[in-house]
């Protein structure tokens, strides 16, 4: 039985001691946001009020949830999103984020988990960069070009941490180079839904983790996932855009023969890598599936294209995100005022106009880009001064 519904307005806030609640409605549901505990304790919890049988549902919450905040507001977006704004003592930037109630990666996860789903994903400035797929088969070299573009650039890059049910070879590091898991614990997590994409490969589980991805990709760093062919069409399929790239051998013996050099295989793991990378060959030709192709015959010249391509993906150098914005880096608290078309108004907190910050903050939305898994990119934030 479905408890009875609160009384509330949509989007207002209600203060009960420190606890913070927001209530937003899209079609027949609306979104109950609360907020419990000390700043330093504080949880964030969700229910969902139908609103056509007035019952309640507690959703299946993914994604990397906003910590250590005071406060929030919250707005419909469209009806797919509420923007929540928390109150915390940090760049604005860290206090944007988007509670995804029914885009399409919502809709799929629902589906694979059989329970009401919503996902966080973090509010970005400004032009940042998609996540690279790299593919290949085994022994082509992927490891080799992501650990040389890791040392090169290891505050713009982060690695895709996966899991893998395959033993570690010797210099692996558990956390490091993989997850290394037990195949029972990974299909319950992949059931519950924490998986962006899994596939079998080599005889072993393979798969990417929600979290793995967010774990870059809120470091503000550029994510390089590391999958096989099944996988990189799973993420072609989802809703995370990527820049999707294929690493070819110069020929099959070159291959045969990095793999044996290599010396981390039996005989037999082998035999079944050379046979499994005919058909990650073949399959690598599927129309649309990836956007560039890498030849690795001389390293160095492979590294250089693969670089090229990074800088080429959005035609600039291979910067930081853009906070392009002055206000990006001050510390006032603001809460959400108004929605007019795609731009939102943002209000100084009260304690902040009495030190003098008077200024509106118009955050544009028109730009949006990406979303969960990882963050919601382009969004653009102005000043506006009252008169
Ligand atoms: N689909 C999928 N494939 C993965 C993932 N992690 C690694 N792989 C792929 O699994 C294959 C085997 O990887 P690994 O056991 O490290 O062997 P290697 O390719 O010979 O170095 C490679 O094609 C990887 O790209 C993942 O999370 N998902
Ligand atoms: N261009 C290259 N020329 C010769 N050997 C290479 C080249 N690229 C990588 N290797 C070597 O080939 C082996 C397989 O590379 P690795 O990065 O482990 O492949 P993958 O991650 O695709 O399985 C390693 O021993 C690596 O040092």
């Amino acid at each position: 039985m479905g408890e009875e519904a609160p009384e509330f307005v949509n989007g207002e806030i209600n203060l009960e001691g420190k606890d913070f609640r927001t209530a937003t409605t899209v079609g027949h549901k609306t979104y109950l946001i609360s907020r419990s505990g000390d700043e330093s304790k504080s949880t964030i919890s969700i229910r969902i009020l139908d609103k056509s049988t007035q019952t309640w549902a507690v959703p299946t919450v993914l994604g990397t949830q906003p910590v250590h905040f005071e406060a929030h507001s919250a707005i419909l977006v469209n009806e797919n999103m509420i923007l929540v704004v928390v109150k915390k003592g940090a760049p604005l930037i860290e206090s944007i984020w988007f509670l995804e109630v029914n885009t399409s990666f919502v809709k799929q996860q629902s589906k694979i988990t059989g329970t009401e789903v919503v996902v966080w994903s973090k509010g970005v400035l400004g032009k940042s960069q998609k996540p690279v797929v790299i593919s290949g088969p085994s022994g082509v070299g992927k490891g080799t070009l992501i650990a040389k573009l890791m040392k090169d650039f290891p505050s713009r890059f982060g690695f895709s941490v996966s899991h893998t049910t395959r033993a570690p070879r010797e210099k692996e590091i558990d956390g490091t180079h993989y997850h290394f898991t037990e195949r029972s614990k990974m299909e319950k997590e992949i059931s519950e839904g924490k998986f962006l994409e899994f596939a079998h490969v080599h005889g072993n589980l393979y798969g990417t983790s929600i979290e793995a991805v967010e774990a870059v990709t809120d470091e503000g760093k550029r994510c390089i996932l590391d999958i096989d062919v099944q996988g990189a069409r799973s993420v072609r399929a989802s809703s995370l855009e990527a820049l999707f790239i294929f690493v070819c051998p110069p020929s099959f013996e070159e291959l045969e023969k990095r793999l044996r050099a290599r010396g981390t295989e039996a005989e037999e793991q082998i035999q079944k890598r050379l046979r499994n990378a005919r058909a990650e060959l073949d399959q690598s030709n599927t129309p649309g599936l990836f956007d560039h192709f890498l030849v690795n015959d001389d390293l160095e010249t492979c590294y250089g294209n693969f670089k090229k391509l990074l800088l080429l993906d959005d035609g600039s150098a291979d910067s930081d995100d853009s906070y392009s914005t002055a206000d990006s880096k001050s510390t006032p608290s603001y809460t959400v005022l108004s929605k007019q078309d795609s731009e939102i108004l943002l209000q100084p907190e009260t304690h902040d106009v009495e030190k003098g910050i008077t200024s509106l903050l118009a955050l544009d939305l028109s730009s949006l880009s990406g979303g969960a898994p990882g963050r919601t990119r382009g969004l653009k934030i102005q000043s506006v001064h009252k008169d």
